[in-house]
């Protein structure tokens, strides 16, 4: 079977002033669809560079990424956007949540861009608000939910339009571990509905879920393990 996503050989360097950093060196990676990939290693290794080359949300400087077959080098920035549009959700530690939207319209956001019927939208939005114990907080705007708060707010987001990829940049880094331990529990279900997830963290707990652990150190693949068990 086709991957879903395919790095082929990707180098990627920021530019700065006068000096260079090569933030991705060779990086080679197949992700299939039903996957849950867990990238891992210290902070500066290129994992974020990593996630958002995955998620059409940058290119890399030399190689090639193919994403359902579609070389991506080769579509325009808009057909790019809608790539990611209607295949990924993004949850982010920078939770992107839209200040004069409330939680339920950020929620809802996703449905809207797919035309998502307004019954539809509400019934799907309510449900993920309830799993999430999120309902009591519906007609608040971000700025008055504590940050834990809105990170399930943005896991809420990137789950509610059922996308075929989730991408997360530790998903559970400002939540307690009851708290970490629904947002894992929730991917992990959605993984067994069949989307595949790549997910970077430092947690060991949140990287117990995956079945693939790759393990990056600056900017190269060092390791790769299946997880035990998976
Ligand atoms: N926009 C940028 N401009 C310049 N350098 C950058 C930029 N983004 C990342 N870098 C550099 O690229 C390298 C990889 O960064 P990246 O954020 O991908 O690492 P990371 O493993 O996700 O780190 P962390 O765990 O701290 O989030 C680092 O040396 C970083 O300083």
């Amino acid at each position: 079977m086709e991957p879903l996503i395919q790095l082929k050989n990707i180098n990627k360097s920021y530019h700065n002033d006068d000096s260079e950093t090569l933030a991705l060196n060779h990086v080679s990676l197949n992700i299939h669809e039903g996957e849950f990939v867990c990238i891992m290693g210290p902070s500066g290794c290129g994992k974020s560079t990593l996630l958002n080359i995955a998620g059409l949300l940058d290119i890399p400087s030399n190689g090639e990424v193919v994403f359902q077959k579609e070389s991506v080098h080769k579509l325009s920035s808009k057909k790019r956007a809608q790539l990611r549009r209607e295949n990924i959700g993004f949850v982010f530690q920078s939770f992107n949540l839209i200040d004069d939207l409330t939680v339920f319209e950020n929620i809802e956001l996703p449905l809207i861009y797919q035309h998502v019927s307004p019954n539809e939208r509400k019934f799907r939005v309510e449900k993920i608000m309830d799993r999430l114990q999120l309902s009591h907080k519906k007609k608040a705007f971000p700025s008055q939910i504590s940050g834990g708060l809105q990170q399930r707010v943005a896991v809420a987001r990137a789950v509610v339009s059922r996308p075929r990829l989730i991408l997360a940049d530790e998903p559970t880094g400002n939540l307690d571990s009851e708290r970490g331990r629904e947002v894992m529990d929730i991917l992990t279900s959605l993984n067994e509905l069949g989307t595949t997830i790549l997910m970077v963290t430092h947690s060991t707990a949140a990287s117990d879920y995956a079945s693939r652990i790759i393990n990056l150190f600056d900017g190269q693949i060092v390791t790769e393990n299946l997880h035990k068990g998976k």
